[in-house]
């Protein structure tokens, strides 16, 4: 049997983004172990997000470099800091950027998913305890992102930021369910409430505007438009739900007024799903006067604002936002994955590409390639 890893540190790989833009290294880390109201997780394996590009090229005001990345992932609990007591070594979990303590100001609200409990650590890329880094390099500390970090062999987490879930559950596909694919769903589902009958607007048929269209489907929406300008999304979106497409590109009048026109004056709810400020505007302006709503999913660059002529929400469009579809990840993760289990959703068609860590710097590539829905990375390698 193994020696036991608990109160050592761990070395082990992981991949560090030195800089902005610049290749990520595969570089042997020392995790050191969990403090007070920390857990130490092998991960198994963790997919990319939109949102992990986005950080890495520089364009997040909260990016800090070094960091390790990742915050799509599944894995097991190895080690459990002091006061730890509904967690233990061996339970399967997701890692959540989204944390639920069920007892700060905003959690006892009922009126958000989000929790203030650690946010201000996390978005500091270091853990509550000590305001440190439980990762270093030959002694150089490297930030922690989002709270999470997955990808690293070895991460060390916020206890409210652990889902406990289904032994039985396949890591290697249930790590969807730590962003992209639970973020879409929940936009439908607790931000939009969408009801049955329902005209909706994708915009993006990334993996968060399928799992947006799969979400619709399922409420009983009687039209769901997906709009790209990579046509190649088409086909597999129909596999989604998407009813009908629209590509910017072979039209001349703007987005919004081609859905208007489409949709006898405008849609019951669209939702963008880019992180384009000008498409965010398009979103809103396409929604039916006197009670259309969009939902901003999408997170757009620093810097970058959106705009709109207030007469458009005056007359009674409405303009929301979600943060990882309004779920409470602790309560409603581990449901997700029921759900997946009872085929009620859609995990594995969501993956289009298998690579090891080692093969991360390509596996970013292709989140540009239109092909490309998630990569999931197998860690031991
Ligand atoms: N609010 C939240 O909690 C979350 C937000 N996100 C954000 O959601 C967005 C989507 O994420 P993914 O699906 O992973 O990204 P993705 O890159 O896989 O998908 C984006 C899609 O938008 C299309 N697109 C790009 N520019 C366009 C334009 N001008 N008009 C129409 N289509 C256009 C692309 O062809 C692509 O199909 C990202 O901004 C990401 O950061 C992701 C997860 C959670
Ligand atoms: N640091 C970024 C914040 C980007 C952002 O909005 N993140 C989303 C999740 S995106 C996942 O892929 C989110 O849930 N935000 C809420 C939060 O508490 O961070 C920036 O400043 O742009
Ligand atoms: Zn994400
Ligand atoms: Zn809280």
């Amino acid at each position: 049997m193994a020696a036991s890893t608990q109160g050592q540190v761990i070395t082990c790989k992981a991949a560090v983004a030195w800089d902005a833009n610049k290749p990520l290294v595969i570089e042997d880390v020392q995790v050191a172990p969990p403090q007070a109201g920390e857990v130490r997780i092998k991960i198994l394996s963790t997919a990319l997000c939109h949102t992990d590009y986005y950080t890495w090229s520089g364009k997040d005001p909260e990016g800090l470099f070094p960091c390790i990345l990742g915050h799509e992932a599944a894995g097991i609990v190895e080690s459990v800091g002091e006061g730890v007591t509904d967690l233990q070594p061996g339970d399967h979990v997701i890692p959540c950027y989204q944390a639920e303590c069920k007892d700060c100001k905003m959690c006892k609200s009922g009126k958000t998913n989000l929790c203030g409990k650690v946010r201000a650590a996390t978005g500091v890329g270091l853990m509550m305890n000590d305001r440190k880094s439980r990762f270093s390099v030959n002694g150089k500390p490297i930030y922690h992102f989002m709270g999470t970090s997955t990808f690293s062999q070895y991460t060390v987490v916020h206890d409210v930021s652990v889902a406990k879930i289904n032994p039985q559950a396949p890591l290697d596909k249930v790590c969807l369910l730590g962003c992209g694919v639970s973020t879409g769903l929940g936009a439908v589902w607790n931000t939009a409430k969408v009801e049955a009958g329902s005209v909706v607007a994708v915009f993006g048929l990334g993996t968060v505007g399928l799992a947006v269209a799969e979400g619709a489907k399922s409420a009983g929406a009687s039209r769901i438009i997906g709009i790209d300008i990579d046509s190649k999304k088409f086909d597999v979106a129909k596999n989604f739900g998407v009813t009908e497409f629209v590509n910017p590109k072979d039209h001349d009048k703007p987005i919004q007024q081609v859905i208007v026109d489409l949709t006898d004056g405008g849609v019951d709810y669209s939702f963008e799903c880019i992180g384009n400020v000008s498409i965010m505007r398009a979103a809103l302006e396409c929604c039916h006067k006197g009670w259309g709503t969009s939902v901003i999913v999408g997170v757009a660059a620093s810097g970058q604002e959106i705009a709109t002529r207030p007469f458009q929400l005056v007359t009674g469009r409405v303009w929301k936002g979600t943060a990882f579809g309004g779920f409470k990840s602790r309560s409603q993760v581990p449901w997700l994955v029921e759900k997946y289990m009872n085929k009620e959703i859609k995990v594995d068609e969501y993956i289009t590409h298998n690579m090891n860590l080692s093969d991360i710097n390509k596996a970013f590539d292709l989140l540009h390639e239109g092909g490309c829905l998630r990569c999931v990375l197998a860690m031991e390698h």
